[in-house]
C-alpha cells in the first residue's frame, strides 16, 4: 500500500542551471553592468556615495517586449539623473499572492495556466540578459529558493518580499547571494521581522540546495552584509513618514544593525492606488532635503501605461500591468526628477554624509 505522492498529479524534468546558462552565457558587456550595479549599490548602504538607490518598474514582468522598451525610456532616465540617483529596473518574474492568482512569468509564462516552467526560466534569463547588456542594471524579487541558480549571476539588488521576510529559508537563502538583499516589513507593518531578517542573513548558513547541474546539495554561506531593511507599509498603516523612519532606525541601532531604510512608494504605503506614489515621493523628498542620509533607497512600481488590468481580458494593453496598479511613465518621469533635485539639494546644502 503506497502512502507517498498522494497529491502530485504530475512530475517533469526542470533544466539545470547549468544547463540554461550555457545557451544563454553572461556576456561581459552583462557582467559588467552587473558588477558596476552592485558596487554603486553597496557604496550607497556602506555610506560613501550619497546618492539614492532607486529601484523602479513594473510590478511584474508578463511581455518581453514592452519590458525592453521600458528599460529602453528607464537608461534615459538612469543617465539623466545618474548624478543624485542610482536607478536600477525592477523585473520581477515571481509574484507572491495573499492566496492565489498568477505567480509570476517564470511559473506560468503563457499566461494561461500551462506552467511551462522550463520556458519561464528560459524568456527571464534572456531577458535579463538583454537589459544588462544595455547597461541598465536590474533588481527582483527571489521567492522560490530553486530560482537563483538560474539568473543571480544576472541581478545586482535582490528583494525578499512581505510574506517571506520572516522565512528561515528565505533568510538562509539572502546569506548566499552575491547581490545586496532588501528584506520589507511583513504585511501587517511588523518591521522588526525585516530587522531580524537583515541580522541573520548577515551570518553563516548551512543549509538544503542544488549545484548548477541541479544536484541536491548542502549549501554553506559565508553571509551577506549588504542587507537592508524596506518599508512598504502595512495593517492599514503607511511607514514613508519621518517618525516611522526614526523609529526603525533607531531599533536598527539597538540591534546592530545599520540604520538605513529603502522606502516602498508602492503596496501599503500607497494604499495600492499607484496615483499615490508620487505624493509618498514628494514626502521622503522633503526628509531628505532636510539633510536625512537614512533613507539610502526608494521602490517604484511602474510602467508604460498607469493602472493595472485584469489578466483573461482580451487583447490585453500593450505595457499595463496585469498585477499591482502602477504609475505611468510620464508621471514617473515627474516623480524621479523631482526626488533627483532633493538629493542635490541635501548636497548644496552642504548636508554631506560626514554632517
Ligand atoms: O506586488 C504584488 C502584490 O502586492 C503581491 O503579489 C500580492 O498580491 P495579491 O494580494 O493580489 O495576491
Ligand atoms: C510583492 C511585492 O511586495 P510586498 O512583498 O511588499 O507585498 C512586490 O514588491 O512585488
Amino acid at each position: 500500500m503506497t502512502t507517498q505522492d498522494l497529491r502530485i498529479t504530475k512530475m517533469q524534468q526542470l533544466i539545470s542551471p547549468e544547463e540554461l546558462a550555457r545557451r544563454h552565457p553572461v556576456s561581459d558587456a552583462a557582467a559588467q553592468t552587473v558588477r558596476a550595479g552592485r558596487e554603486a549599490i553597496q557604496n550607497i548602504l556602506k555610506g560613501n556615495d550619497d546618492r539614492l538607490i532607486s529601484i523602479v518598474g513594473p510590478c511584474s514582468i508578463h511581455d518581453p517586449v514592452a519590458a525592453i522598451e521600458y528599460a529602453r525610456l528607464l537608461l534615459e532616465l538612469r543617465e539623466e539623473t545618474k548624478g543624485e540617483l542610482e536607478v536600477v529596473m525592477r523585473v520581477y518574474f515571481e509574484k507572491p499572492r495573499t492566496i492565489a492568482g498568477w505567480k509570476g512569468m517564470i511559473n506560468d509564462p503563457g499566461l494561461d495556466g500551462s506552467f511551462r516552467i522550463n520556458e519561464g526560466l528560459e524568456t527571464a534569463r534572456t531577458l535579463l540578459l538583454q537589459i544588462n547588456e544595455m547597461g541598465l542594471p536590474v533588481a527582483t524579487e527571489f521567492l522560490d529558493t530553486t530560482v537563483p541558480q538560474y539568473i543571480a549571476d544576472l541581478v545586482s539588488w535582490a528583494a525578499i518580499g512581505a510574506r517571506t521576510t520572516e522565512s528561515q529559508i528565505h533568510r538562509e537563502m539572502a546569506s548566499g547571494l552575491s547581490c545586496p538583499v532588501g528584506f520589507k516589513n511583513g504585511t501587517r507593518g511588523n518591521a522588526q521581522i525585516a530587522i531580524d531578517a537583515v541580522r541573520s542573513a548577515a551570518g553563516q548558513h548551512h543549509f538544503m540546495g542544488t549545484t548548477a547541474s541541479g544536484q541536491a546539495a548542502i549549501v554553506s554561506t559565508s553571509g551577506n552584509e549588504d542587507c537592508h531593511v524596506i518599508l512598504r507599509g502595512g495593517g492599514g498603516a503607511t511607514n514613508f513618514d519621518a517618525a516611522s523612519v526614526d523609529a526603525v532606525c533607531i531599533a536598527c541601532e539597538r540591534d546592530g544593525v545599520r540604520p538605513q531604510v529603502m522606502i516602498d512608494a508602492s503596496h501599503a504605503n500607497s494604499g495600492k492606488d499607484p496615483a499615490r506614489q508620487p505624493a509618498v515621493l514628494h514626502e521622503i523628498g522633503t526628509q531628505i532635503a532636510d539633510g536625512d542620509h537614512r533613507i539610502t533607497g526608494v521602490m517604484v512600481e511602474s510602467h508604460l501605461v498607469g493602472g493595472a488590468q485584469k489578466l483573461g481580458k482580451t487583447p490585453l494593453v500593450y505595457g499595463q500591468s496585469i498585477t499591482d496598479g502602477c504609475l505611468g511613465w510620464a508621471e514617473t518621469e515627474a516623480a524621479m526628477r523631482k526626488l533627483a533635485h532633493t538629493v542635490a539639494l541635501r548636497r548644496d546644502a552642504g548636508l554631506s554624509l560626514a554632517s
